[in-house]
């Protein structure tokens, strides 16, 4: 048998990876596994937003959060695994057997499921040919601003996302046009305001057809859109192209029959605050979890996250502390905190 871990957390957005830091916390051995090749989740769809809304800490790029939250998550030497992706898990007895899709099988005493809103992926513009520009103008998400300095840009999609593209975009731009196939934008109308206050374009009805290539066809020159009320379509020269089409989920993680998780909305699961489940010895935390009160967003994550590493604690170790001890007084944090006052004692 492979290694045993004490703990396996699938999935390594915020919520997994603020668990696996408190995991080491409380001592237990712990095992990430992420899909992706890249750990941090959603927040990767973000990389140039700034968060505004974490407790205590300055607004901060999203980029430099995730680099961030890796590195908090590497304090006690977890093993880490991307590229990796759960399909299956199985109880044995007193063990999880966690099966992944590259044929691997992983030994738990206990699972934490921080899937989020599962292996999540930009819905793609269905043109014909439209993936061979992904490596020049064609955008699914906005990864630097620096590439769209003076641009004549165009973005697709009618969200949230598409007009804070659009707001944040729009100073450092030539030009930012938002078309949209319905009537009416479905982002905040506050956004919706704030765009048109910075000279967007708002085109609504308004779909592109046709991705038209320069000479060399290695990028998108022309774009033409179509007016679904008048049938009326243009052709317009466009330096980048921007597509917030939203996600598609895939929630290909399936349990043996011994292991039954009521989902809440066929996707989500139910739970408790404190990351407990119905099943016990599977745990939950961040947006995949389901209980009153929950917050989808980053500092939910954290919440929880540590709510479910107690629980955990507690499952393994009966007579453990509810909640871990101060964390100043942990031995990896020592020689830091030694240095940090000696340093103040040297000024
Ligand atoms: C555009 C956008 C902007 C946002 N802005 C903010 C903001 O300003 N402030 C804020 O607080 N929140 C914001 N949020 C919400 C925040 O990003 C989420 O609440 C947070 O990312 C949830 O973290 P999570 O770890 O629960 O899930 P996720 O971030 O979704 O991470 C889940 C991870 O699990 C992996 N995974 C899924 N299935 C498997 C599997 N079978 N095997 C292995 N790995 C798997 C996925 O690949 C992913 O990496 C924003 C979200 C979006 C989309």
């Amino acid at each position: 048998m492979q290694d045993l871990y004490d703990v396996t957390i699938i999935g390594g957005g915020p919520a997994g990876l603020y668990s696996t830091f408190y995991s080491g916390l409380r001592g237990l051995k712990t095992k990430l596994i992420e899909s992706q090749e890249q750990l941090g989740g959603k927040v990767l769809l973000y990389p140039e937003k700034l968060i505004w809304d974490i407790g205590g800490h300055p607004p901060i790029l999203g980029e430099q959060f995730v680099k961030q939250l890796i590195a908090q998550a590497k304090t006690f030497k977890p093993t880490m695994l991307t590229s990796t992706k759960v399909d299956f898990i199985e109880r044995q007895g007193d063990l999880f057997v966690i099966h992944t899709a590259q044929g691997e099988k992983h030994y738990s005493k206990t699972v934490l499921l921080a899937v989020g809103g599962g292996i999540i992926n930009p819905q793609k513009l269905t043109l014909e040919g439209a993936e061979k520009y992904e490596m020049s103008n064609l955008h699914y998400t906005v990864q630097s601003y620096k590439r769209f300095v003076n641009k004549d840009i165009i973005i697709s999609g009618g969200g949230n996302a598409a007009l804070d593209w659009a707001v944040e975009l729009s100073p450092i731009a030539k030009n930012v046009t938002i078309v949209y196939r319905k009537d009416t934008l479905s982002a905040h109308e506050a956004t919706i305001q704030e765009a048109l206050d910075v000279g967007v374009q708002i085109e609504c009805n308004t779909t592109i057809t046709k991705l038209s290539a320069n000479p060399d066809k290695t990028a998108i020159q022309f774009v033409t859109c179509e007016n679904s009320r008048t049938n009326q379509s243009y052709t317009r020269q466009i330096d980048e192209v921007i597509v917030s089409h939203g996600y598609n989920r895939e929630a290909s993680l399936t349990f043996d029959e011994a292991i039954a998780i009521p989902k809440k909305d066929d996707y989500y699961f139910e739970g408790k605050a404190t990351g407990e489940t119905a099943q016990p010895g599977i745990f939950a935390a961040g947006d995949i979890l389901s209980f009153e009160g929950k917050i989808h967003l980053l500092l939910g994550t954290f919440q929880d996250a540590a709510n479910a590493v107690n629980s955990i604690k507690t499952y393994l170790e009966p007579t453990a502390h509810r909640h871990a001890v101060v964390s100043s007084h942990n031995e990896v944090f020592k020689e830091k905190n030694r240095s940090i006052i000696e340093n103040s004692l040297s000024k």
